[in-house]
Parts: C-alpha cells; structure tokens; sequence
C-alpha cells in the first residue's frame, strides 16, 4: 500500500528583536516584532518557534538579548532599529560586540535595496554576524523597510530585480550547522549550490 506522506520539514527557533525607545516604552505601538513575524511566517515552510524580545537603545541590554537568543538555540536572530547614525542609535556596536564572525555582504546589500526606496539608506549602519550556530542580522527601524530588505525589489511582472538578503539565508544556516530552511518562493526564492540542495522527500 503506498501512502502519500505529507512533506516534512525541519523545525526551527528564531530570535525576533525590536530596538526602539519609545515602543518599549509605551509611547508608540510596536510595529518591528508583528512585521518579522508576519513576514517570516509568509516566507518560511518550516515550523517556526518565535522568542521575541522589545527593547530599548541600550548597547548593553542588546548585547545580553542577542547572546540570550542565540544560547537558546536560535539559528538566527533578526533585529529591528537603533541602526542609524542617531546618539542613541547603538545596535550595529551591540552586534559586533557579540561576533564570532562579521558577515559584511548582508548590510551591504541591504543598503544597495534600501536605495532603491529612500535616498538615505546610505545613513544605515546594519551589520551581520555569526556567534556559535547562530546568524544574527540587523535591519533598519521602519516596519516597512523589513519586508523590503529580506524580500529584495521585484519588477512589475513579479520577477526578482534586485535579490532580498534572505535570499541567502537558508544556504548560511546550512554552512553554520542549522536547520534546513526552504522558503515560499513566491515570497523569497532561496539560493543554494545545486551540490546544497536536499532532493524532495
Ligand atoms: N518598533 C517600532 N514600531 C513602530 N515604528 C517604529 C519602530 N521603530 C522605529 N519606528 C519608526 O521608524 C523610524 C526610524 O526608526 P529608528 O530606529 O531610527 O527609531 P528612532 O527614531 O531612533 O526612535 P525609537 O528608538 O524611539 O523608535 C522611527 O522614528 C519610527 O517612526
Ligand atoms: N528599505 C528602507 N531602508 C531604510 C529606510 C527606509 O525607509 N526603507 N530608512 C533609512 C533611514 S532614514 C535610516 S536613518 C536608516 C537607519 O534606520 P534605523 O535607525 O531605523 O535602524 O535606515 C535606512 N534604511
């Protein structure tokens, strides 16, 4: 007898972090930690365990965050905000602080997307690195500007004209020990070298 088995895939925990004063403090609603989750759970296939944590631009309690997430198991850690060249802004410090290993092409290519939206995405400081198992990368504060950065610009006829950094997320996480991510295309095409992929179970 031959049954159809549902496909299965690999379930993993992501660290979500809003950096912003005046959300953890009341002021305005948080829109950073609805806009990674939403996103992520539109981009991903795989079973997602959220820690999510709102704080404010203290280098400090960012770094505890981050290293908290990643000791947790997290195979990646998204933040949000505090990237910009403003006294308090200090995530880039805070990131960098808790590095095994920088990942310079993340921020570089979100600059090079963020440009397409606004002329000062160059003012934006975000950095990528990895600690243990973990990827961790910066994005800027705006709630939109997360789903324009992981997903990338696409042309009118929906193909892809300038990649999102997600686009090479999967394969990173393959290279650091992680799970094996697979994305909704649709949303975010994942890259990974044909001798990467995994053949359909
Ligand atoms: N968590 C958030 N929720 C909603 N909007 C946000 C959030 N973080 C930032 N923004 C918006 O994006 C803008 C740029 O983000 P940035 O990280 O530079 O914040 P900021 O101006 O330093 O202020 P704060 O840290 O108090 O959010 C903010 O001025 C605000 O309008
Ligand atoms: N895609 C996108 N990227 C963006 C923006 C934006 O509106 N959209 N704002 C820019 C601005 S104005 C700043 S100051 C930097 C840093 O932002 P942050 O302090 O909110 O992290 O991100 C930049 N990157």
């Amino acid at each position: 007898m031959s049954t159809t088995e549902a496909p299965t895939h690999e379930p993993v925990r992501i660290g979500i972090v809003s950096i912003s004063d005046r959300a953890s403090a009341g002021t305005y609603e948080d829109k950073g930690l609805p806009a990674l989750q939403d996103w992520l759970t539109r981009a991903l296939k795989n079973p997602i365990t959220f820690d999510a944590r709102l704080i404010p631009d203290e280098q400090a309690g960012i770094s505890a965050a981050l290293i908290e997430l990643v000791n947790a198991g997290c195979s990646l850690v998204l933040t949000t905000g505090g990237t910009g060249p403003a006294l308090r802004d200090v995530t880039p410090e805070a990131t960098l602080a808790v590095s095994h290993k920088e990942m310079p092409g993340f921020g570089e290519q979100m600059r090079q997307i963020s440009l397409a939206f606004v002329p000062t995405a160059i003012l934006s400081r975000q950095v990528a690195v990895i600690r243990d198992q973990s990827l961790i990368v910066n994005l800027p504060g705006q709630p939109k500007a997360i789903a324009e950065t992981l997903e990338g610009l696409k042309n009118a006829d929906g193909s892809q004209k300038v990649n999102g950094i997600f686009a090479a997320v999967p394969y990173c996480i393959d290279l650091i020990g992680g799970p094996y991510l697979e994305t909704h295309d649709e949303v975010c095409k994942g890259f990974r070298p044909k001798s990467a992929v995994r053949p359909v179970r």
